[in-house]
């Protein structure tokens, strides 16, 4: 980072957030305390590793934040007029991300020492800063959200996957028990699927399973929940649902797959493929591995019957 020389222009420093409804006399006497920098590209700015004493204002160019290592994806981009660093400039603490110039750039810095005159001087400019914690915060609430989505995501079917299969269950079989209703779960196994794979290749077996999963939802209500398990294996919940609506919508489910006798793929078309489903009724005291356990013992037995049928 190269110290910079630097004319101050009132009228982009006035754009600038921070410096948002800042009297006129009052920015001349504040920007005393700041000093111009240059960053060049790839430039690391801030890091977890190294305490930060310095609020950065970009006035040219853009970085890039990335939260556990420098490997990972950016999680998001600055631009002129953010600020950088506010949260460890104002509590003295490591750097919760890497920020770094993604093109070469200039910031006006900071030192925290200025901080307690720079407030004295202009409480709207303290205003200004908190309004840009707040925001930080709230993009941050928005990162840990989408992780927490994408964590219960099967990435291949799009479908959740048994992470999110332990969660639900909590919610449902509570609610289901406490309002005296059933509860049904159907286990779901592609039939031959190594002879599938071997026959048509690994990714061709990819894209039958995103089929399966793709047929499956299309069937099945906004409060039944789709679970990919495993390989080749799916766990649907039924809320509500006794034996007897479970196994005719299992069937109807099963019968489904099997009109899929083909389907289009980036590979050309390819067979589609049929399943075999074990049915299990919620018990009282059931938890997910003992209701898990009775729809697999089901689906042993479909699978024994020969297979693309249901069992209970
Ligand atoms: N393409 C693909 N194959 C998978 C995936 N997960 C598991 N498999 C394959 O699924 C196959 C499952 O084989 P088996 O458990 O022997 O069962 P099966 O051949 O389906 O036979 P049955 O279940 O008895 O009808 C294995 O060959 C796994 O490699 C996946 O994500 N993609």
């Amino acid at each position: 980072m190269k110290i910079a020389h630097w004319q101050a222009d009132l009228q982009q420093i006035r754009q600038l957030r921070l410096f948002n409804n800042v009297a006129s006399n009052s920015i001349d006497q504040l920007l005393k305390e700041f000093r111009a920098c240059d960053l060049e590209a790839g430039e690391i700015l801030l890091s977890p590793f190294n305490r930060n004493q310095y609020l950065y204002l970009l006035l040219k160019g853009q970085c890039q934040v990335y939260l556990g290592s420098l490997e990972n994806q950016p999680v998001s981009t600055l631009s002129i007029g953010d600020c950088v660093g506010e949260i460890s400039f104002i509590d003295n603490q490591h750097p919760s991300a890497y920020v770094v110039a993604s093109e070469p750039s200039s910031a006006l810095r900071l030192h925290r020492e200025s901080l307690i005159n720079l407030f004295q001087q202009s409480p709207q400019l303290m205003h200004n800063l908190l309004e840009l914690l707040c925001e930080r915060v709230r993009q941050g609430n928005r990162v840990l959200l989408d992780s927490e989505q994408n964590a219960n995501i099967d990435t291949l079917t799009g479908t959740f996957n048994r992470r999110w299969l332990t969660h639900v269950f909590e919610r449902e079989s509570t609610r289901c028990t406490f309002s005296k209703r059933p509860l049904c779960m159907l286990m779901l196994d592609v039939d031959h699927f190594k002879a599938y794979n071997d026959q048509h290749g690994h990714i061709a077996g990819d894209y039958a399973l995103w089929q399966v999963a793709q047929t499956l939802r299309a069937q099945l209500r906004p409060t039944d929940s789709l679970a990919r398990y495993g390989g080749e294996e799916f766990v649907i919940l039924l809320p509500e649902m006794g034996e007897d609506d479970g196994r005719s919508i299992g069937e109807r489910l099963r019968q489904g797959l099997q009109q899929v006798t083909s389907f289009y793929s980036p590979l050309g078309t390819l067979p589609g493929v049929t399943v075999s489903i074990g049915l299990a009724l919620m018990q009282p005291k059931d938890s997910l591995q003992s209701l898990i356990a009775r729809a697999d013992s089901a689906l042993y037995k479909a699978k024994r019957q020969g297979r693309n049928c249901l069992s209970s």
